[in-house]
């Protein structure tokens, strides 16, 4: 793998047993020791029985005491085998849930640079794959191996006992046990090797059943017919994902063809053995104890061997997930802390910038300024590197070259935490969590202040909607959690961002990557009349293709080609003449023809 380095045989192991609480360790010794007896109780229950059954002047009575006896044995051990399984089972379930919220935390913690690399999706699907199931992966493997113990005594026993007939039996056995284990990890080995191709299959298989069930999707499908062109390429992924599993399914009958084949060499060995040995030494109960130890052992064998190599196969995805959650995907980290209080300077500072998989660079040696409590206005052609400089802004991507200063201090000095904290980010593709109102304003969930919600609310004029709701501020949002949650329009959700950016104390700086582009014009205007009030003094970065909404910012910047074409007032800009006075003009004649054309058509109607 590229990006993920799984983890040793050793420290996954460590890791893994960590967790193990006292309580878990003695439950699975019970298990192991109720279960293990099991077995050897059955075997010699059939020598106590048919020697009873056998005997010339058969006493039935003794018989059913044995039976009886045997039975409730059975039933006890049956009993406390089972009921620790059942009573472990849900601590072994939060073991990988705990796992799996490690993985959860690493994940929203990371680097945007990995969240956004779809190798890096790919990879890290087979981190994943150990902790979302409770058959697999990781609980897999606890399971596994909690029964494992009681499988593993009761085969050591019933070993002991044939050993005592033929000690080459429970050698033949033991080796062909081998020799299947080696078939079934050669199996496994195959699909791990694999994976990353399997992961991506699936990944895009998920995209495709994400796109026709979101429902945001469902109208651009439907109006643009695109059901064919995804049911096609579906197709295409279904037969691509064949292939593999085609190629697998080869491997798989070629080995386990070998292992049947070893399977059946020691069962026969063994009852060939029993048969000519046995015949002539034992007598008849003997010889019924052996033989139902033999096929059970056999059996308990097979069972065993399954276990190690299923073991084997999923302990190699435990491995990923234990690298994952080992490694560290925070770059520049410092714990530095730095909390200003008063609206900050932003300096770029000859920086370049590329993605990390892209060659191409979006910006080269950009370099500008915004002063503490000035209102910038960043404006330039889709695809100039807008949103990007917020991203690099906000500590989300760090620049290639070049450095970004906060009060004229290089900014990866500060802890990530205090860097976000200084920013209110108001983004394009805004969505709303499936939490209560004011849980989404405050983004968190514990010491809201019901007062600066409501205050931030009616700042950018939602108050009047949510006051409407019974629940008020305490109104769920959106239907996947809760089927009562309320669904705000595409303006009103950009509407709730504001006010959370608004509600952050810590906020030296607000951000708006196009705030407005969902607005109706009265939102919109209402807004930018009332923006001075908005922002508070903070130091503002404004970012809209509406450029007469960049009138109330103290300076533009025009961005071209990654570099600033153009910087000043709207009217040195204008009075310059040029890319962004053509713009303009080209905007204002399209908004004044559209208010023609609406005059107009009132006119008519009347
Ligand atoms: N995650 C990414 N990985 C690789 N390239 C990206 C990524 N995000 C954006 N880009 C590229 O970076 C360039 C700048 O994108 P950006 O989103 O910053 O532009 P923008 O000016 O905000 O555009 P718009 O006005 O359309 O919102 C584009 O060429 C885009 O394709």
């Amino acid at each position: 793998m590229r990006y993920i380095q799984a983890a040793s045989k050793k420290k996954t192991i460590q890791r893994m047993v960590e967790p193990i609480t006292k309580e878990i360790w003695w439950s699975m010794i019970l298990h192991g020791i109720s279960g293990g007896l099991i077995p050897v109780l059955s075997v010699f229950s059939m020598e106590w029985i048919t020697s009873r059954i056998l005997k010339s002047n058969v006493e039935i009575g003794e018989v059913i005491k044995i039976i009886a006896l045997v039975s409730l044995g059975g039933f006890c051990l049956e009993i406390i085998k089972t009921q620790t399984e059942r009573r472990t089972y849900n601590k072994i379930n939060l073991i990988r849930m705990n796992f799996l919220k490690k993985l959860m935390h690493k994940t929203m913690t990371m680097d945007l640079k990995y969240y956004e690399n779809p190798e890096f999706a790919d990879e890290m699907e087979s981190c994943i794959i150990a902790v979302q199931s409770n058959t697999n992966g990781i609980e897999g493997i606890y399971h596994m191996v909690y029964l494992l113990g009681a499988k593993l005594l009761g085969a050591i026993l019933l070993a002991i006992i044939l050993a005592r007939i033929n000690f080459w039996i429970v050698v033949v056995i033991f080796l062909s046990v081998l020799f299947t284990f080696w078939t079934l990890t050669k199996i496994s080995d195959a699909r791990y090797q694999r994976k990353e191709e399997l992961n991506q299959a699936e990944r895009r298989n998920f995209g495709y059943g994400h796109l026709t069930t979101d429902f945001s999707y469902g109208k651009d499908i439907r109006i643009y017919n695109f059901q064919d062109r995804f049911l096609q390429s579906y197709e295409n992924e279904i037969q691509n994902l064949e292939g593999i599993y085609r190629d697998l399914f080869l491997i798989e009958r070629r080995f386990s063809l070998l292992s049947i084949l070893g399977l059946v060499f020691a069962d026969l060995f063994a009852y060939y053995i029993l048969t000519t040995n046995g015949m002539l030494t034992f007598q008849v109960s003997e010889f019924v104890m052996y033989l139902t130890a033999t096929s059970i052992f056999s059996l308990m064998m097979n069972e065993i061997t399954e276990d190690f190599a299923n073991v084997h196969r999923e302990f190699a995805y435990c491995k990923d997930t234990i690298g994952f959650l080992d490694m560290n995907f925070i770059t520049d980290e410092s714990d530095k802390s730095y909390a200003p209080g008063t609206p900050i300077s932003v300096e770029f500072e000859h920086v370049s910038f590329k993605y990390p998989n892209s060659k191409k660079y979006v910006f080269e040696d950009l370099s500008f300024k915004i002063e503490p409590s000035e209102k910038l206005a960043l404006v330039g052609v889709n695809g100039a590197g807008k949103t990007t400089i917020v991203k690099l802004l906000t500590g989300l991507y760090r620049p290639t070259s070049g450095r970004i200063l906060i009060n004229d201090i290089d900014y990866t000095q500060f802890s990530i935490e205090d860097l976000h904290e200084l920013f209110g980010v108001v983004f394009q593709d805004i969505e709303p969590l499936a939490v209560t109102i004011k849980e989404n304003v405050a983004a968190s969930s514990k010491d809201i202040d019901g007062k600066r919600v409501e205050m931030a609310l009616r700042q950018v004029g939602l108050w009047d909607k949510i006051s409407q709701y019974e629940k008020g501020i305490d109104q769920m949002l959106l239907k996947i959690i809760n089927e009562d949650g309320a669904v705000l329009s595409g303006g009103e959700n950009q509407k709730l961002m504001i006010a959370r950016a608004l509600y952050r104390k810590g906020t030296q700086m607000m951000i708006m990557d196009e705030p407005t582009a969902a607005l109706d014009a009265l939102a919109e205007e209402k807004i930018y009349r009332e923006f001075d009030q908005i922002m508070q003094g903070k130091t503002s970065l404004f970012i809209s293709h509406r450029l007469a909404s960049t009138l109330f910012c103290d300076r533009i910047l025009l961005l071209d080609g990654g570099k600033v074409l153009e910087e000043g007032t709207h009217d040195e800009l204008l009075n310059y003449d040029g890319l962004y006075a053509h713009m303009f003009k080209t905007q204002g004649k399209y908004y004044q023809e559209v208010e023609k054309n609406e005059k107009q058509a009132s006119v008519e109607s009347i």
